[in-house]
């Protein structure tokens, strides 16, 4: 994987009439980990959204080496297509898919339509297409949500190899991420 970088410099976010948080900053290189953590809407789905580039930050910048991939509480696929097929339609844009599904448990769902899975299902497919997308920088908020415990330690392993291949792990999570070297920002220090 090439170099990647991902940094954060002085961030403030305001939503609504609300700063929610200032003076935020850090840097990751590759084969870094950062957890972000704090209470329920302290902003970490925004600070989240703000690092992909699809939510401006109120003051600050971000920096990005590196392509990034996503995984939120919306799967990227089609809700009306067989999962199968709503994977297709990323493996054309992404290339063939390695053994993402079968890793991931997802085999013998490949004809269920999207919006039957259930939410550990929804997540563990969402993921088969951030492991498609081959991206160096993984933002991942809430990964584990709904997932049982197999499919949160196989989340902490695939993080784990991101990390040892060169890439970049950013995760908004409030339940404990089992990851070598993890860092952890406690936005409660940021809140303006
Ligand atoms: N589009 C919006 N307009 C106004 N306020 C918003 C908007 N989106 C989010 N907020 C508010 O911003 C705050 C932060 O929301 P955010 O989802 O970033 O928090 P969070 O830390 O991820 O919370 P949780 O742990 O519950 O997922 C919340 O008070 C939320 O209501």
């Amino acid at each position: 994987m090439q170099d990647c970088r991902i940094a954060a410099n002085t961030l403030a976010c305001r939503r609504g009439d609300r700063l929610l948080f200032r003076a935020l900053s850090f840097a990751l290189s590759s084969g870094q980990a950062l957890q972000l953590v704090g209470a329920n809407g302290i902003g970490k789905s925004s600070l989240i959204r703000i690092l992909a580039g699809l939510a401006p930050a109120y003051a600050g910048t971000v920096e990005r080496t590196g392509t990034i991939g996503l995984v939120d509480e919306r799967p990227a696929l089609d809700p009306h297509k067989p999962l199968g097929e709503a994977l297709g339609f990323w493996q054309r844009i992404d290339g063939p898919a390695d053994n993402e599904l079968a890793q991931l448990g997802l085999s013998a769902l490949l004809d269920v339509p999207v919006r039957y899975l259930s939410t550990g299902q929804k997540k563990r497919a969402a993921l088969a297409r951030l492991l498609g997308q081959k991206a160096a920088i993984w933002l991942l908020d809430e990964p584990l949500n709904g997932l049982d415990t197999r499919g949160v330690a196989l989340v902490e392993a695939l993080a784990a190899e991101h990390c040892r291949q060169g890439g970049i792990c950013v995760i908004a999570s409030h339940q404990p991420f089992n990851l070598p070297g993890l860092q952890r920002l406690d936005l409660l220090e940021h809140v303006a």
